[in-house]
Formats: C-alpha cells, structure tokens, sequence
C-alpha cells in the first residue's frame, strides 16, 4: 500500500475515535439529572454577597444564614466559592472522609507565595498540599511530640512564674504580659531565647493580619493585588513585612548555628534541627529557619486568645474562680499547679474547655480548598470552592450544648449534660475540639495549648482573684465586655480593664519569691553551661 494511503486511514480512524468518544460524553451528560445546587442566600453575578456579608464579626452573619439554610449551604464573593458548613457531622463527611480532596488551602492574596506553589516553603498552616506541606507537617508534629513528651523542659512553668510576678507588680499591662508569656515559651522552646519576645510578638500579628479578610483590602477586592508595584501600596507593605521576617527567621538560624558551633547553645528545637543537619528532613537553612521559625509564630496568638478570654470569663463568674481555687489548693497543697497535677484538676480543665467553647478565639474555623468536582447527598460541590467548618456555629448547637449562649462548664463536669465523659481525670480535655480543625490539617499544636493553658490557668486561680477593677472617679465596676474583640481569622477580645488582686499577702509574698528563685535558677543554670562549654572547648575563651 501507498505510504499517503496509511496517513489516510490514520487521520480517518483517529477522527472517528475522537467524534465516537465526543458523541458518548454527550449522550452521557445528557442522560444525566440536572445538577442539585446547595441552598444558601441569593449570589448576585460577580459580587456574590460582598454587599451584605459585613468584614467585622463575619462568623455571626454566616451564622445567622445557618440558621435560615442549614447545616452546608453556598455563597460566593468576587468569584470566590464558599461551602459554609455548621453541623459537625457534615465537616467531618467532607473533611475527614473525604480528607484526600478536601485538604488543600486557599491561596492568601495578600500573603507572599502563602500556599508555596512557587516554592516559597515559609508558611505550613498556609501551604497548598504539596511536598513541602507534607515534610514541614511531619517534622512539626516530630517535635511537638518530643517537647510535649519532655514536659516542654519546665519552660512553661518558668515563664507563668513570670507572668504572675508581672501581674502582681504591674497587674494593669496584663494584655501585654500575658501574650508576652506565651512568646517567650515559643521563643525559649524554638531558640532558647526569650529575650525576644516582644519583637516576635509583633512579627506573629503582621502575618496574621496580612492573612485575615479582615486585614489588607486586596484579600476582599483580589484584583488590586495586580496593580503595579508603583501604584500598589499593599504590595509595597508586604514586601518590606516579608522580607523583613524571613530575614529574621534566617538570623536567628544562623546565631544559633553559631553558638551550637562554639558548643554554647543550649537545647531548643533548632539547636535539636542543627545536630541532625547533615541528614536533614528539610531541604536546607532556607526552609529550616522559615519551619522553626513558624512553629514560634503560631504558638503566641493562638494560646493567648484563649487566655485572654479565660480571664473575662473568670471575672464574670467568681463562683467557678472559687471552685476552681478551692480545687488547686486541696489536689496541689497549696502549690502552684504544674502538668503532671493536670488528672486532679478536672475542675480547672472544664473552665478552661468551657471558655473555648463560649469564646472560640477561631470563630469562622479556617478553609479548606476542594481538589475535585464532588456531590454531597447528590449536591455539587465545584473544585476550588473553600469549604468554612464554622466553629462559632458548631459550639452553639443547642443539642450538644444546652443553654450554648451561657458559660456553663458543669456540662463536662456532670453526668446528664450530653458533653459529659468519664473518667474526670481525663476529661473534659481540650484536644480533639473542633475548634483544632480536621483531618489532615488538623491543628498540630493541640498537646501544647492544652498544657499551657492548664500551667497559665492553674497559675492564675493559684495566684490572684479575678476581679472587676473599680473606677476611682465614681466607685463604680468598669465593665469587662464579653464580646467585643477584633476580627481577625484568630481573634482576641478588645483592650480592657480588671484586677488582680493576689488572694493573701503571704501568697503575694510567695508569687515574688517563686520568681525571684526561678529567674536565679534560670541564670545560674546559664552561667553553668557557658562555663562547661569553655572547659569543654578552651579555645572560647
Ligand atoms: C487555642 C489554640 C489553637 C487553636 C484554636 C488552633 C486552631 C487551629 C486550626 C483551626 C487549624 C486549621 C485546621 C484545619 O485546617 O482543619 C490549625 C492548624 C495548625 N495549627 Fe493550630 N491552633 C491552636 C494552637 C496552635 C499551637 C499552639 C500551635 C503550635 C505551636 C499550632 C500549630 C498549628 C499548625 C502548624 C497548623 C497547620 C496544620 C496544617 O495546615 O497542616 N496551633 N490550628
């Protein structure tokens, strides 16, 4: 046969597989039901809800459109898709279950490369599920574990016993000294320095503004993202803001390279990363310095909303302050508590859980982004739609919670309530709320909010009575506001007032020298190493 002949019968048989597979998908599709949509408000072309769907406490507004469309329902903004789902059955169907396609991320527009599609490998909670999700996400959790597992090496302990001083000799900057406290442990445990916590405090609410809708403009309206650099505010910000923290992650790696080298640095999760560098789980200082620094950054806002909303909720309810203490000074004798008293505090640990619950510092939960094309119950949910697990509505489902609006934290204390879990030596526990999020982005850092929570908490009740502060001028109470707050993804209330009075001048007393003996201690224990090193290696000196 003639060599044109085959290209014929090529051309004609490819074409007919083509048109034959073409006509197929269309008798298919049309054999197809009609596509059932979820329920949700109106969506206006383009706009979706931008108009009425309000920056500031945009958790109640989803919440009320739960109420009226359901436990999933869709709504769209500037062509961005949202499944907003308030019934925890269904987040965990599509979150859990369905894990393998719902756990990508949303891109932040206003966040440098966020999900590290273009190997940026800074920000793991923001990251897309790529390769460099995957290896940050298990060497996060690796040393989470150990630290955790290694009573956090009394770091906690120490920086509460310096909270309560500050809060004793300076009770009126608690704001300020209560974050502080939970930088400080993040900064010990990632550098083994807490003398820069304040700095790294700041760095940790730029980056959790630039990512919250609430934050730059351009994370609403995308499109203004892509003006010229010259005309382009935003942009301008955030680069200075990011290239301003890498390079202080960077920094701080190298300093304690340098110090490991001279055989100065102490134990911290670098130090841990710097010892096992020639096999590195990472791909090297870039990424390494971004992972631990990151870790740093995520533990201070997070710890410290539940904190600041332990103390509002506290001063509103003295009758569960005294509980609380009675309880301490009976299973602690009369010592502050530490981890390992958490089994007999169970008191304690339902005022702490109970305040995540009426106070989620997380109230919109965080989004994941849909992989695929999928149904739930025959409705079509689109690839690259945002699916919001809405915490705020979760914790007020008045089946699970009765009463959800009050503070009530018999409801994990007293058999009845539908949340009650035997043994209390065990429950109530903070960890596996679903305030941590789901499935393969589940919260990595649940063992150490818990523990914090329970040293900082334990401390408090131990230390002072919770008190509304009264104004001089009129010697009326100022109120403590128990929902105004800021309206970032992780929120925190509003700057206000109240008291710390120490429950006895002897225990005020024993507050100033339990500081006074740890921060010693903790000089001392410096010195010691400095001085072992130099003997170890003469050539320091
Ligand atoms: C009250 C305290 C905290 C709350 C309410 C909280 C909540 C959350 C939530 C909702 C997520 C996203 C889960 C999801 O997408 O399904 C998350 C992720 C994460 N959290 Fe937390 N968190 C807290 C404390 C911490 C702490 C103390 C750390 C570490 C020191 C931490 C580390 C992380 C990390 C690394 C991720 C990202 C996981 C991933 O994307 O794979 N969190 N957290």
């Amino acid at each position: 046969m003639h060599w044109i002949t085959y290209v014929a019968a090529a051309v004609f048989l490819t074409g007919w597989a083509a048109y034959s597979f073409y006509a197929a998908r269309r008798v298919a599709k049309d054999r197809q039901p009609p596509r059932k949509y979820l329920p949700g408000p109106k969506n206006y072309p383009f706009i979706g809800r931008v108009h009425d769907l309000p920056i500031k406490f945009m958790w109640l507004k989803f919440k009320e459109w739960a109420d009226i469309y359901g436990g999933i329902y869709y709504t769209s903004m500037f062509g961005s898709e949202f499944i907003i789902v308030s019934d925890e059955g269904i987040a965990e169907e599509l979150l859990v279950k369905k894990a393998k396609y719902n756990s990508d991320r949303p891109m932040m527009r206003s966040v440098t490369d966020s999900k590290s599609s273009e190997g940026g490998m800074e920000y793991l909670p923001l990251m897309g599920k790529n390769q460099y999700w995957a290896r940050q996400r298990r060497f996060v959790h690796s040393y989470l574990m150990e630290a955790s597992n290694a009573h956090y090496r009394g770091i906690m302990d120490h920086e509460v016993k310096r909270w309560l001083y500050r809060l004793a000799v300076e009770p009126d900057s608690f704001m300020f000294s209560l974050e502080d406290m939970a930088s400080k442990v993040m900064c010990t445990l990632t550098w083994d320095d807490p003398t820069v916590s304040e700095y790294y405090t700041k760095s940790a609410w730029a980056l959790l503004t630039q990512m919250s809708p609430a934050g730059p403009i351009t994370n609403l309206i995308t499109p203004l993202w892509h003006l010229p650099l010259a005309i382009n505010p935003w942009k301008k910000a955030e680069k200075i803001r990011h290239d301003e923290q890498s390079g202080w992650w960077m920094a701080k790696y190298l300093h304690t390279r340098k110090l490991h080298e001279a055989g100065l640095a102490r134990p911290s999760w670098t130090r841990q990363y710097l010892e096992i560098e020639k096999r590195p789980p990472l791909s090297g200082d870039k990424e390494a310095s971004a992972a631990l620094g990151m870790i740093a950054l995520v533990g201070i806002f997070t710890v410290a909303g539940p904190l600041n909303y332990f103390l509002v909720s506290m001063v509103h309810h003295p009758e569960w302050q005294a509980k609380c203490q009675k309880e301490i000074d009976e299973a602690c004798n009369g010592k502050m508590p530490t981890l390992p008293d958490s089994p007999k505090l169970p008191i304690l640990r339902a005022c702490i859980k109970e305040t995540m619950r009426w106070r989620p510092n997380v109230p919109t939960g965080v989004a994941h982004e849909t992989e695929q094309d999928d149904y739930w119950r025959g409705h079509f949910i689109p690839k690259g739609a945002r699916i919001l697990p809405l915490d705020w509505a979760f914790l007020r489902n008045p089946v699970k919670y009765p009463d959800p609006e009050n503070f009530r934290p018999e409801r994990w204390l007293e058999p009845g309530w539908p949340t009650y879990q035997s043994p209390l030596t065990v429950y109530p526990m903070v960890k596996g709320m679903s305030s941590f999020g789901y499935g393969q982005r589940a919260c990595l850092g649940q063992t150490l909010t818990q523990d914090e929570l329970l040293v900082a908490c334990g401390g408090l009740m131990w230390a002072f009575d919770l008190k509304k502060k009264v104004d001089p001028a009129t010697g009326r109470e100022i109120d403590v506001p128990t929902t105004a707050s800021n309206s970032l993804l992780i929120i925190k209330p509003d700057p206000f007032q109240m008291a710390f009075h120490p429950r006895t001048e002897a225990r005020r007393a024993e507050i100033l020298q339990n500081w006074k003996e740890a921060d010693e201690r903790d000089m001392l224990e410096r010195r010691a190493f400095a001085k072992a090193a130099v003997l170890e290696h003469p050539s320091l000196i």
